[in-house]
C-alpha cells in the first residue's frame, strides 16, 4: 500500500491562552478527497497554517512524502469590475519571476494545460473583471494547478458564491481528482458540498475531532452551528 500524502500523528497546539487541539490525529491517503468542517473560530484555519509550515505544532508531528507538491485555493473574493488583465494574464502572474518581462515556453504549455482543465480556455482573453464569479474563481484554481501541483488546500473557496457556482468548483474539483489523481483538503461549512464531493471528512469541535467516511455523515447529527450549511451567501 502507498504511503498516505499527509500524516498527522499527535498533534497538539493552541495559541497562548486558547488550547485548539490535543492528540490529533489522521491521514489523507493520496488521491482522496477530504473535507476539514467546523464551526466558525474551531481552528480550521489554523490547522491549514500548520500544514503549510507557517506553524509549529506544540507536540506532534506532520509529515507529507517527499514528492508533495501544494497549491492553495483562497476563499473567492470579488475583483472589481474595471480589472483590466485577462483571465489569461491572471492565471499567469505568478510566473514573472525569472527576471524577462515574456513567458518561456515551457510557462505558455503549463497556463494552456491549466486553462484547459480550468475549461477557461475559450475564456481566456476575456478580462477578469468581466467574468462572472465561477470563472473568476477558476481562474484562482487553474493559478494553483499552474505548478502542477499534487495536493490542493481549498480554503472556503465555494463560500461567497451562489449555489450553482459551487456545485461547478466543485464538480470540477472532483473531476481534477479523478484525473489527475490530486490529493484535496477541502476547507468548508457546508455539509452538503462537504457529503457530496468528498470521501471522508475531518470535523473539529472544540477539545473534540472526528475523521469518517462521508458515507457515515449523519447530517442530522451534526453541530448546530453547521447544520444550516451555510457558508457566507453569495453577495454578487
Ligand atoms: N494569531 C493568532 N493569535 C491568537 N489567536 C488566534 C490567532 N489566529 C487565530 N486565533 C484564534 O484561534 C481560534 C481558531 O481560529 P481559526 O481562524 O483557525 O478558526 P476557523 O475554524 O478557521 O474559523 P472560521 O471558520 O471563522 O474561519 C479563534 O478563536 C481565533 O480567534
Amino acid at each position: 500500500m502507498t504511503a498516505p500524502l499527509l500524516t498527522v500523528d499527535h498533534l497538539s497546539f493552541g495559541f497562548r491562552d486558547r488550547p485548539l487541539y490535543e492528540d490529533l490525529s489522521f491521514t489523507l491517503p493520496r488521491g482522496s478527497m477530504t473535507s476539514l468542517i467546523g464551526a466558525n473560530g474551531v481552528g480550521k484555519t489554523t490547522l491549514v497554517r500548520l500544514l503549510m509550515g507557517e506553524l509549529q505544532p506544540t507536540a506532534g508531528t506532520i509529515t507529507f512524502t517527499a514528492d508533495m507538491k501544494l497549491g492553495y485555493v483562497p476563499q473567492f473574493r470579488n475583483i472589481d469590475s474595471e480589472f483590466p488583465l485577462t483571465i489569461a494574464s491572471f492565471v499567469q502572474l505568478n510566473q514573472l519571476g525569472h527576471g524577462f518581462p515574456w513567458h518561456t515556453k515551457r510557462e505558455k504549455a503549463a497556463l494552456h494545460q491549466a486553462l484547459t482543465q480550468t475549461h477557461l480556455l475559450e475564456r481566456r482573453t476575456l478580462a477578469m473583471g468581466r467574468a462572472s464569479g465561477g470563472e473568476k474563481q477558476k481562474a484562482y484554481l487553474a493559478q494553483a494547478l499552474l505548478t502542477q501541483p499534487n495536493f490542493l488546500i481549498l480554503d472556503e473557496a465555494t463560500a461567497s458564491l451562489d449555489v450553482n457556482t459551487k456545485e461547478e468548483l466543485m464538480g470540477l474539483v472532483k473531476e481534477l481528482n479523478e484525473t489527475l489523481g490530486l490529493t484535496v483538503l477541502f476547507v468548508t461549512h457546508d455539509l452538503g458540498l462537504a457529503k457530496a464531493y468528498t470521501d471522508q471528512y475531518l470535523l473539529l469541535t472544540p477539545g473534540h475531532y472526528e475523521m469518517r467516511a462521508t458515507a457515515q455523515m449523519d447530517i442530522a447529527t451534526m453541530p448546530d452551528e453547521l447544520k444550516s450549511g451555510e457558508e457566507e451567501e453569495a453577495a454578487h
